[in-house]
């Protein structure tokens, strides 16, 4: 039996942060108290040093781009990443090569990741216009949801067929992860920018272009179907102050139909960096105006958004210098979004409890994960160590994302991740990926 004593840390767990020992035996974490001595001989001790022990951040979506799209990134590689950024579970996209949209291409992406995830993993399956038999098929038991695109973006998979939608709503065995832009929308202020300037639209229009009201319209269409048929939806990363009024903070999160999601990108990003970082800060839905970035901080403080996740989306340098028509949208965040939320702890605009409760515990409350996301006798030892006084900055040498770039590149953070043990291994250790796979697929209590 393997035996791993932390002692002393600074546990952030629960709202609390609080001096103590976590004992871990084998993969599960057997003991948490303020003081514990081993046991025996055979006991592997790591002195924190007062460092700072969170639970491993669970990421409910990413895009590890396989199959189909390795050339930009894959699982091996952006679950490296993941645990070098302290994330130690993903929850992974199904706008891959092919769409993951049946039962077979979902269990081919689980045996993918069975051989080469470094981070604990499960899927989200694709729902299309045709599709509603197959979706109807999926174990809600052991796939993490079902992921619509109410708005194109990389992959095709716009879910634009308004009565199929309704039928999906009501008949989903998942809970349904919406990506949410008003399709019209877009295309009519695209066609706008493109008559003035042709392909080449300068990057600061990409907000008016995936505007305000292409995200308010598509945001509260999908939470009116939710409350009409009584879906549980889960709407991804909001990006506008006029979103957050069709989310409440009233109910506990477990007892919540409708929940919502920030992104990294959303809380560090705003139109100001535009000129600067170019397509680097291309996404969909766009970085918008200052105004939206702090309204959304304050929705995540307030409990309105529920969770942060990074949408980690990679496409290469290459595929970003391009005219602004062919840039793809999306970009690499795995390894820089904890550090980025530290960064705002160091900055005074949230607490360690408060990042703990948004990118670890709440994610496995709102997908009814099993024993993770939090520091706690019987639960799975995914945990992280961090320094949060060890400055270092983001460069192209210590970039572990298959893509080597990071909108982050020249960022001095203040914390770094200095251990991350997946299921009671370490598995990365300051800046080096040990080449240990301790990975498990994820599964859910759910009823
Ligand atoms: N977020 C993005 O800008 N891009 C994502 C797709 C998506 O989630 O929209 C991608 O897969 O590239």
């Amino acid at each position: 039996m393997k035996k791993i004593l932390i002692k002393n840390a600074n546990i952030v767990n629960e709202g609390k942060v609080f001096e103590g020992d976590v004992y871990i035996e084998n993969d599960i974490i057997v003991e948490v108290a303020d003081s514990i001595s081993a046991k025996s001989q055979d006991v592997q001790v790591y002195d924190a040093e007062g460092k700072y022990l969170l639970p491993g951040v669970i990421d409910d979506q990413v895009h590890f781009r396989e199959p189909g799209l390795t050339h930009k990134e894959d699982i091996e590689h952006g679950s490296k990443a993941a645990i070098a950024g302290g994330i130690t579970s993903f929850i992974e996209m199904p706008n891959t090569i092919p769409q993951t949209t049946t039962i077979e291409k979902l269990e081919e992406k689980f045996a993918i990741a069975a051989e080469k995830a470094y981070a604990n993993y499960s899927f989200m399956f694709g729902g299309t216009n045709d599709n509603l038999e197959e979706i109807k098929k999926v174990n809600p038991k052991t796939t993490a949801a079902l992921k619509l695109f109410l708005g194109s973006s990389t992959g095709n998979m716009l879910v634009d067929d308004e009565k199929v939608l309704e039928q999906i709503f009501k008949h989903s065995p998942l809970l349904i992860a919406a990506h949410c832009e008003d399709e019209q929308t877009i295309k009519d202020n695209l066609a706008k920018y493109k008559e003035e300037f042709g392909d080449d639209i300068p990057i600061i229009y990409h907000p008016e272009i995936r505007s305000e009201e292409a995200c308010y319209i598509s945001s509260s269409r999908a939470v009116a179907l939710a409350k009409k048929t009584g879906a549980r939806l889960h709407v991804f990363h909001l990006s506008t102050a006029k979103e957050l009024a069709l989310f409440s903070n009233k109910k506990p999160l477990k007892d919540k139909k409708i929940t919502a999601e920030v992104c990294i990108h959303h809380l560090w990003f705003n139109n100001e960096q535009y000129n600067e970082k170019g397509t680097h800060i291309k996404w969909n839905p766009a970085v918008k105006t200052k105004k939206d970035q702090e309204a959304l901080f304050k929705a995540l403080l307030d409990d309105k958004l529920d969770v942060i996740a990074t949408d980690h989306a990679p496409h290469t340098k290459e595929e970003k210098n391009n005219v602004y028509t062919k840039a793809p949208s999306g970009g690499p965040l795995v390894q820089h979004a904890l550090p980025a939320m530290l960064e705002f702890y160091h900055k005074g605009k949230i607490s360690l409890e408060k990042i703990v409760e948004k990118m670890c515990h709440n994610p496995a409350i709102l997908f009814e994960i099993e024993k993770r996301g939090y520091i706690k006798e019987g639960y799975k030892a995914d945990l992280v160590l961090v320094d949060l006084n060890a400055p270092w900055t983001v460069q192209s040498d210590n970039i572990l994302y298959k893509c080597g770039w990071s909108p982050f590149e020249k960022t001095t953070f203040r914390s770094r991740i200095t251990h991350t043990f997946v299921n009671g291994k370490l598995v990365y250790k300051n800046f080096k990926v040990l080449g240990v796979r301790n990975a498990e697929r994820l599964t859910f209590d759910r009823s």
